[in-house]
């Protein structure tokens, strides 16, 4: 083995620093795709100082094949120790070592959101996607703040039973512990795993401001799996516990307290942000291609009329609609990179040796947009999700055993207010003050764990006096 050589990596490499100077600090995905089409090659390989080994699955084969057809050797999760041990992130799933404990938590997780165990929780889904809705009438501007409350309360009522309120401090909560992931999985965290004499040395010295920085995450990142988890448990106490996630694995007395702890942290961490984002490409979507949009909404008006507003039940009727939604996913990936894996043991692929303990990154960006696959994969096209016999690629979740276990109740949540928000409003440019169409981009985006596009205007009105009074009679049934 160590006579094959490792794949191909970016020109330049240094003999101790290794691709130190190469190595991206932001919106990696592009540079790992570039790459990967100048190396002619799709694995590209990374060494950062002697012993750090990154290699980048920028081909939904070498993906497919590795993360999934030889999942027991690539499912574990890399160091990260300042995410684990200075943020103190170390109850998350995401981030837990492909061991003992690892195994009850992700058995745990697929049980309670399976896609028959999320049923439970779709009409949660609904409420709040109707409360959403009449926020947007009152205050369209605020659609993100609005996607935030809707994401957080349909998250929060599932794993823990809690209604949530505008303004409630969970929400401030999720952000800053978001931003924290984000912190804790930058170049500045990176330097703990790759010099780990870094950790004993003081914070003083250039450079290694991390601690201190780090400091304005840890209180939220601390509360976040705790807090919520405690007010469940009261509920239980005072009998006025709503039906949950968290309540119903407080009742299976074979699990762990802290099992528990992770599989409700996790999703209240891992999926409010990711809905958001994706929710948020759905605008950006529409306002670029109201051609789409037209069409989404003669279906709906077809299929569900003007008099009343979607349901679960009308999915199987509305293949438009659920291309579109499928599309909305791929077009501006959430999560460019997914979760890096890390590989076990010593690895042979197409020829190239994979040494053990590398950090094994899909690129589901490079992936979900590879022109062979998705023609023209820039332009915002669900047709091409509307053939029954073409079975496209899907990596949006990730890959293997570490999939995104919160991919049903994700999918569902995001496709109720999609097609709750097309059957009601309609989005378009937002106008100057001489009525002039404003330009929206579609190629700015933020670079991190979660990628949103950076904040635009649009207008959100609703489709007719007769949509209004539709939102105005919803109105008392969710307060
Ligand atoms: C648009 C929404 C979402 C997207 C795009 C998304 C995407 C992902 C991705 C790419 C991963 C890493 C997979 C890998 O390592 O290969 C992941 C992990 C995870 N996601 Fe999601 N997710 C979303 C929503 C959610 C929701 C709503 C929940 C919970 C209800 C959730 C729970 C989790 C958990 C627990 C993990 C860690 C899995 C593990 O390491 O075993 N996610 N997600």
């Amino acid at each position: 083995r160590p006579s094959l050589s490792l794949p191909p990596g970016p020109p330049g490499r240094l003999p101790v620093l290794g691709h130190l100077l190469q190595f991206p600090r932001s919106y990696e995905w592009l540079a790992y795709q570039h790459w990967s089409s100048k190396l002619g090659e799709s694995q590209v390989y990374l060494d950062i100082i002697v012993g750090e080994h990154i290699v980048v699955l920028n081909s939904f084969r070498a993906a497919k094949d590795l993360l999934e057809g030889r999942s027991a050797l690539y499912s574990d999760r890399p160091k990260l120790f300042a995410l684990r041990d200075i943020l103190g992130m170390d109850w998350l799933q995401g981030l837990m070592p492909f061991g003992k404990m690892f195994h009850e938590v992700r058995k745990a997780a697929n049980k309670y959101l399976s896609s028959t165990s999320i049923k439970d929780y779709q009409q949660l889904q609904l409420c709040e996607t109707q409360k959403c809705l009449k926020k947007i009438l009152k205050q369209p501007e605020e659609y993100v703040q609005h996607f935030r409350e809707s994401a957080g309360g349909a998250i929060l009522g599932a794993a823990y039973g809690i209604q949530l309120h505008a303004g409630d401090r969970y929400i401030h909560t999720v952000s800053v512990a978001n931003a924290g992931l984000s912190f804790g999985l930058s170049a500045q965290a990176f330097i703990y795993d790759v010099f780990p004499i870094v950790k004993w040395l003081p914070d003083w010295l250039p450079g290694l401001g991390f601690r201190k920085e780090a400091q304005r995450f840890i209180g939220a990142i601390a509360e976040l799996p705790d807090l919520p988890l405690q007010e469940t448990k009261t509920a239980m106490e005072n009998d006025t516990a709503h039906h949950s996630i968290a309540a119903s694995m407080l009742g299976n007395k074979t699990l762990d307290q802290n099992v528990i702890r992770t599989v409700t942290g996790t999703m209240y961490l891992a999926g409010t942000e990711t809905t958001v984002a994706t929710l948020t490409n759905f605008i950006l979507a529409m306002v670029k291609y109201p051609e789409a949009q037209c069409k989404a909404q003669a279906e709906i008006d077809t299929v569900i009329g003007m008099g009343r507003l979607p349901d679960f039940k009308d999915e199987p009727s509305l293949p438009y609609i659920n291309a579109l939604v499928k599309e909305v996913m791929r077009w501006r990936i959430v999560t460019p990179l997914a979760t890096p894996h890390c590989l076990i043991a010593d690895d042979v692929y197409n020829g190239f040796h994979l040494p053990k303990d590398s950090i094994v990154i899909g690129n589901t960006f490079a992936i979900m947009h590879d022109e062979l696959l998705f023609p023209n994969p820039d332009l915002f096209i669900p047709e091409r999700y509307l053939d029954p016999a073409i079975k496209l690629p899907d990596v949006v979740f990730g890959f293997g055993s570490r999939i995104c276990p919160g991919r049903y109740f994700s999918k569902s949540l995001i496709w109720i207010t999609i097609v709750s928000i097309l059957s009601t409003f309609t989005i378009s440019k937002a106008l100057d003050e001489e009525g002039n169409e404003l330009e929206v981009s579609d190629k700015d985006f933020t670079s991190g764990v979660v990628s949103f596009p950076v904040p635009f205007q649009c207008r959100i009105l609703p489709r007719s006096k007769s949509t209004e009074i539709v939102l105005e009679n919803i109105e008392s049934d969710h307060d």
